[in-house]
């Protein structure tokens, strides 16, 4: 038998459905066993692929958030382009079978996809229901001046440690929002068209966001859940009864909370031109590291091929709340009546395609993402303790990360 090693950053349920991929995938056959291995948050993975293959003992799949797709693009000799990998293997691999905003997303200026679309979602506002009505929140909030309304009146029916919140702060406070008020997050398509891209998420309506949380956070009717999702159960729990974070909560959210929920739009300011615009999707991707041998990388396109099953997508969209990745799964899912029966279980989608997507709402691709969404947290984290303006700190976040996209394009090996 030959193994695949794969390491992931899934918990909870999700962690569930990857363990039941890699065994139903191993039963389905005997040549090949996929053991799944969870190697800590997104950036905890991705730092611990990039350590080990320099040891030379690298894994053969590494599922790698969105934003490490630059790096991973970057390392040329490090990776196994999955396009090729899956022609040299005889396996169907096109493209075009996918949603439009994720082969977008993984694809290079050249059309080539490099890594292979696994779990994919988008933000949405996670909302308790139960709450909304005990603090007397008529309707699912539509902008943020409704939010923080709402926020209100949730604090003060009790919910006094936190009206509202987001998770993964710098992708719903400063990439979701750029796309969805369609303004740049970075010139050149947000870094899509070119590593000589320059920051500019420090405009009028981003100031005015942080403003109002950070005013906001004061009372915590807004309060701070940090830089990824280690505070998603501070919704479920029922804690924070207002939270934006990623579609594929779902899985967790089903299996932990006791009360009613819905996954509404994320909201917007209703005097930004052309806002709501469209979200941009999150997630990740498998990307197959470089140097493994031909019947490894057979097993692994046979892998991929199994994953890629309709059937298959269809019911992890629907279980863990990702999207259906392919446009045959999607269909598949609107045939069957699901999201009549759970309108909110499309939102995700519907903001994907809320517009033909602009410029600054096809999506992002910086070098040193990582890095940057912690400088970028430690600047909005000045900014809610006070030590600096908001103006200060999203100029901070901007000026800091430019630098850092300077030294990435020098140092990338492309
Ligand atoms: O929670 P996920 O897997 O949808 O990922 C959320 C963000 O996109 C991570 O960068």
């Amino acid at each position: 038998q030959t193994e695949i090693q794969w390491w992931h950053a899934m918990t909870g349920a999700n962690n569930d459905v990857v363990n039941k991929l890699a065994a139903d995938f191993n039963a389905s056959q005997s040549e090949y066993k996929v053991t799944a291995a969870y190697k800590g948050s997104y950036p905890d993975t991705l730092n611990a692929a990039i350590a080990a293959f320099r040891a030379g003992n690298a894994p053969h799949i590494v599922q790698v958030f969105e934003v490490g797709t630059a790096t991973m693009m970057s390392a040329k000799g490090a990776i196994k382009p999955v396009g090729q990998m899956m022609q040299e293997a005889g396996e169907k691999f096109d493209p075009k079978a996918y949603l439009p905003a994720i082969t977008g997303y993984y694809s290079t200026a050249k059309g080539e996809m490099l890594s292979f679309p696994f779990n994919s979602s988008s933000m949405v506002m996670w909302v308790n229901k139960d709450a909304l009505k005990k603090a007397n929140v008529a309707e699912i909030p539509k902008t943020w001046p409704d939010v923080f309304e709402a926020g209100k009146k949730l604090k003060a029916a009790g919910y006094d440690k936190c009206g509202f919140t987001v998770a993964w702060s710098p992708w719903a406070l400063i990439e979701q929002f750029s796309a969805w008020h369609n303004l740049p997050l970075g010139t050149k398509a947000n870094g899509l068209d070119g590593f000589d891209t320059e920051l500019k998420f420090n405009s009028p309506a981003h100031v005015k966001l942080l403003t109002d949380l950070v005013a906001l956070q004061k009372d915590k009717t807004y309060d701070y859940s940090g830089r990824g999702n280690e505070n998603e159960g501070r919704f479920t729990s029922g804690e924070c009864p207002i939270m934006l974070t990623s579609s594929g909560f779902y899985g967790n959210v089903k299996a932990n909370a006791k009360f009613e929920f819905a996954a509404a739009p994320m909201p917007y300011y209703p005097d930004v031109k052309g806002a709501p615009q469209n979200s941009i999707i999150g997630g990740a991707s498998l990307w197959v590291m470089g140097g493994k041998t031909a019947p490894e990388y057979k097993g692994i396109a046979k892998f991929f091929t199994f994953l890629s099953d309709t059937d298959r997508q269809a019911k992890l969209h629907v279980e863990s709340g990702y999207l259906p990745i392919t446009l045959a799964a999607y269909e598949k899912v609107k045939a069957s009546g699901f999201y009549n029966q759970f309108p909110d279980r499309e939102t995700p989608l519907k903001e994907l395609t809320n517009k033909e997507p602009t410029e600054n709402s096809r999506g992002l691709r910086f070098g040193n993402m990582v890095q940057m969404r912690d400088m970028w947290s430690e600047e909005i984290e000045a900014a809610l303790a006070g030590k600096k303006s908001p103006q200060q700190a999203l100029d901070d976040a901007v000026s800091r990360g430019n630098a850092t996209l300077r030294q990435f394009e020098r140092t990338a090996n492309r």
